[in-house]
């Protein structure tokens, strides 16, 4: 008998994956709202009746699975009282609802099986509104040593200053946390990006003007995390550092360690960096006559000016 997996979303909903009990008349199985039972008493019943009394009632009374509708919203609503009162074809703001829209963003890839998109009432025009700015990813890309957390330290530091909000997602730091569990070989720095894109793209609905610093190696890896964002939102910027600069200034020594042997695939050295085909922005900085961290922070600043990101 298969095993039922839940998450745990707040107060009485609860979404059900694969639930094998017989198979059941319908399409798709979807959410269901458990009216007047929270998922802690649910559990209890659980384990009062044993599996498969319980999947009985996901069959019954209790659990409704709901059908999909291709061109309208359907939905379990319940009233005060907290009964269900059945199916309603219009949109309660509170109850789960499915629609030919979200039906698009059912997930069956690699582990991930029938999960749903579960809508949130406030959207991200309204985070914007109170905020003053417009969410979006400034994804900072080039070699170590080049300048990436530098100018993103800048360009943070100066857009807080004009009342902006700001968010650093450093390549370093995130390898400290979400991405310890990741090396330097190119699958590793695939999932590395990948990751830091998806944060990068919730970071952005909420509305916070997201700076990234990773090296991002690999074209095809920025390009999926572009392709996360709504048009424009991703801003991609190249620093343009040569090697034998960003070699001369190496403030962590990694260089040499590279060049000796110590440290082993550094890019630039004995792996790849493909820079951007077309990017928003290209800094190229040769030399000892480079701008300044913030000169540059406000090449930015003005970008995001002119494209309205500094407004709702
Ligand atoms: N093999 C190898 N190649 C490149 N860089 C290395 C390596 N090993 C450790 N480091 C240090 O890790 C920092 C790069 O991490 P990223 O997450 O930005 O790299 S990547 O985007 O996954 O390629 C990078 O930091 P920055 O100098 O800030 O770019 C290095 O300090
Ligand atoms: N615009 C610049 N001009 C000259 N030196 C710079 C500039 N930006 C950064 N640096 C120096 O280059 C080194 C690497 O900068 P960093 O921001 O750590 O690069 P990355 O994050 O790309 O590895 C640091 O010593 C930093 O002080």
């Amino acid at each position: 008998m298969a095993e039922m997996s839940t998450v745990q979303p707040p107060r009485s909903f609860r979404l059900l994956q694969n639930v094998e009990c017989e198979p059941l008349a319908v399409e798709k199985l979807g959410f269901v709202k458990l009216c007047g039972i929270n998922a802690v008493e649910l559990d209890g019943y659980r384990k009062s009746l044993g599996l498969y009394g319980y999947n009985a009632i996901v069959k019954s009374k209790l659990l409704k699975p709901i059908k999909a509708k291709e061109d309208h919203g359907a939905s379990l609503i319940h009233d005060s009282s907290h009964r269900c009162q059945g199916i309603s074809s219009h949109k309660d703001p509170d109850s789960v609802s499915f629609s030919g829209k979200n039906l698009s963003q059912m997930s069956n890839s690699e582990n991930s099986l029938n999960i749903l998109w579960h809508e949130s009432p406030i959207q991200k025009l309204d985070r914007q509104e109170i905020l003053q700015q417009k969410g979006c990813v400034i994804w900072l890309t080039g070699l170590s040593g080049s300048g990436k957390s530098t100018l993103a330290c800048a360009l943070s530091r100066s857009l807080h200053s004009r009342g902006k909000l700001t968010y650093i997602l450093d390549g370093d730091n995130i390898r400290h946390g979400l991405n310890r569990d990741l090396s330097f070989s190119k699958e590793d720095r695939s999932e590395n990006i990948r990751r830091i894109g998806e944060v990068a793209k919730l970071l952005a609905d909420a509305g916070v003007i997201c700076i990234t610093s990773s090296i991002s190696p690999y074209r095809k890896d920025r390009d999926a995390c572009r392709a996360l964002l709504p048009k424009g939102d991703f801003i991609e910027v190249f620093i343009d550092v040569p090697l034998d600069v960003c070699e001369a200034r190496d403030p962590k020594g990694l260089y040499k360690l590279a060049r000796a042997g110590k440290v082993k695939g550094f890019t630039g050295i004995d792996d790849p960096y493909e820079p951007p085909c077309s990017c928003e922005i290209v800094l190229q900085q040769k030399g000892s006559d480079s701008m300044s961290p913030s000169d540059t922070a406000e090449i930015l600043i003005s970008y995001l000016e002119k494209n309205g990101y500094l407004r709702a």
